[in-house]
């Protein structure tokens, strides 16, 4: 057994002892109950040669032991049943949450935006299911090995001649292996259409794309690749179903002329008299079984491949998360409050997985207490800057300095306590209204008045008193008495979360207010700007990420990003008096407004 399987195997059956030490332990009455048939045949050919012989001792003896195997198989069947449901329940439960609270955790974006992470997350969120069913797997297999057991025991003490049959029933594990790996690759090679697919079905039930599915009259042509995706990724899937079908029948027919010899070399015993009427129906009994306690063993192991392959993704995994955070070390506390500011020295970074640069040698120092926007085209680096302040990501070459300090040696956890941010992409989380502000800062979560200072310095005070239920209204339509709000006020409470904490060191706004008017986000900036220049003692840093260059030309300090590069840096006047690229992106802007 290779050593990732072992290790698979015990992850498995250490978390089910973890879950439910009892349980686990009934288990074992399950592969204790397959024991029973097989001497269930050897008792009723004890039986049958008592009755012909009129043997009463053996007649009794035989009956006893019919008796208490048939009583031992379904008491301990139906009992082991109830437990390993049960447990499969907790188990898969565990599992679920375990997955959830790794992927709700890891300290980078690398696994959501990296196809190949991608695809095994899919894979793995796709298999979550047959991780409860584990346990399962794990007892069939040793049940059906240990009934092959008591069964290969029975034939041979019947005559060894007769255990040969089980050579004929042997193919099955080579094929029941070969099998799986067909299912494999046929599942992996059916991932990515399988998730095209899926995006595609989203597209025609999410409420978000059903306008622009409409006015574009986008329905037929989405549900045509939805056929063609689904049909990519089932004809993998359909092939290896007919290859097995196809070896099945071949390992059946192999099967049924060993059982022919089998019987029939007893029957021929019998004739001879060297085999009696009892070991006759032994035979019978117990042959007939043995292609079905092969089968078991060989089908077992080989679903017990499946649960092995998922555990293996959730080990990856584990094995991810903890290399990423054993990456993004640091152990310094984040500074109680920034005196030089932030300073790039020669940045360069590469998504992973990527060939291409999306930050090439950035050198710039943000002073502490600036507001400093990042403007440039789309596809700049103007994001990416923010994800490596926020340290999602790590920098391929050079270093981020705060207040002299490596950013790699703070310590994440402490870094992103004292940031805030609103971005573009902001999420609709569904709760209350005013926890949907709240959590911006969780301990203050349920702290109204804080709720609505924030609100206030967001400028939009106006979005809760709207609601049917102020502050305490549920949001999103599809929740009891829940409401949905429209973008630009979704967009208003993203800004208050972002300004719910007290004393952050770094606040970025990506595009926060992309569905407010130029003048109100210049008004909201300005005010904001205003706020955080004077009210802190923090040497709080802000970064606005904006393409209105009408809000951008009152910051301190204007970066021009362009294809990856800081082209000039400077304030508005500055930059305007060099003619560079900033003053003639702007007076683009200026002359499309007159
Ligand atoms: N997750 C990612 N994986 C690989 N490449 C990426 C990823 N995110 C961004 N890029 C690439 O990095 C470059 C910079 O992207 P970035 O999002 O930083 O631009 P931006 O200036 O913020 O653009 P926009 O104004 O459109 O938001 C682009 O070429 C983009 O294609």
């Amino acid at each position: 057994m290779p050593r990732r399987w072992w290790r698979e195997l015990t992850f498995l059956v250490r978390t089910a002892i973890r879950v439910d030490p009892w349980r686990s332990l009934g288990t074992v009455l399950e592969p204790l109950g397959a024991l029973m048939y097989p001497l269930f045949g050897w008792f009723l050919g004890v039986v049958a040669n008592g009755v012909l012989e009129g043997d009463t001792t053996r007649l009794v003896a035989g009956g006893l032991g019919l008796l208490v195997t048939v009583a031992l198989h379904y008491v301990s069947s139906f009992v082991a049943t109830g437990i390993r449901v049960r447990l499969a329940e907790q188990v898969g439960f565990a599992l679920d949450r375990e997955i959830a609270e790794l992927t709700a955790t890891l300290p980078g974006l690398e696994h959501h935006e990296r196809a190949d992470y991608q695809e095994r997350l899919e894979l793995l969120r796709q298999h979550q299911g047959i991780l409860g069913q584990a346990l399962n797997s794990i007892v069939s297999a040793s049940t059906a090995l240990v009934g092959a057991l008591g069964t290969g025991v029975v034939l041979a003490l019947l005559h060894p001649f007769v255990l040969l049959l089980v050579l004929f029933a042997l193919p099955a594990f080579p094929i029941a292996s070969i099998q799986q790996r067909w299912q494999a690759a046929a599942e992996a090679e059916s991932a990515a259409p399988a998730r095209l697919a899926r995006h595609l079905r989203h597209l025609t039930t999410d409420r978000e794309a059903a306008m622009e599915m409409r006015v574009f009259g986008l329905q037929r042509e989405i549900l045509s690749r939805l056929d063609a995706a689904w049909a990519t990724a089932r004809r993998p899937l359909h092939r290896a179903t007919a290859k097995e079908t196809l070896t099945g029948t071949l390992r059946s027919l192999s099967f049924a002329i060993g059982f022919a010899l089998a019987v029939g070399f007893v029957l021929w015993q019998a004739t001879r008299g060297a085999a009696s009427a009892g070991e006759v129906i032994t035979a019978v009994i117990v042959c007939q079984r043995v292609q079905n306690q092969v089968l078991g063993p060989a089908y077992s192991i080989a679903g017990l491949g499946r649960v092995l392959r998922a555990a293996g993704r959730l080990l990856w995994l584990k094995d991810y998360a903890r290399e990423v955070t054993a990456r993004r070390r640091g152990d310094q506390p984040a500074p109680e409050r920034l005196s030089d500011g932030i300073r790039f020295e020669g940045v360069s970074f590469r998504y992973p997985g990527t060939g291409s640069w999306a930050l090439r040698d950035v050198t710039l120092h943000i002073p502490a207490g600036s507001v400093v926007a990042l403007v440039g085209e789309n596809g700049a680096g103007k994001t990416t800057l923010v994800k490596l302040l926020s340290r999602m990501y790590e920098p391929t070459e050079g270093r981020i300095l705060v207040d002299g300090v490596d950013l790699r040696d703070i310590d994440p956890l402490a870094w992103r306590a004292r940031l805030s941010a609103a971005f573009q992409d902001f999420t609709r989380f569904e709760f209350l209204a005013r926890q949907t502000v709240g959590v911006g800062d969780l301990p203050r979560l349920d702290d109204v008045s804080a709720v609505e200072a924030a609100l206030e310095r967001a400028g939009a005070t106006d979005v809760l008193p709207a609601l049917p239920t102020g502050g305490d209204t549920q949001l999103g339509a599809s929740w009891p008495d829940g409401v949905d709000l429209s973008t630009g006020q979704w967009q208003k409470l993203a800004l208050g979360r972002a300004l719910m904490r007290d004393r952050p060191l770094v606040v970025f706004f990506d595009e926060p207010t992309a569905s407010l008017d130029a003048p109100t986000e210049h008004a909201l900036f300005e005010r904001y700007a205003e706020a955080s220049r004077s009210g802190t003692e923090d040497g709080r840093i802000t970064v606005l990420v904006s393409h209105r260059f009408s809000t951008v030309r009152s910051a301190d300090l204007i970066v021009v990003v362009d294809d990856g590069r800081v082209r000039e840096w400077g304030r508005h006047d500055e930059l305007m008096a060099r003619s560079g690229l900033y003053a003639e992106l702007y007076s683009l802007q200026a002359n499309s407004y007159r």
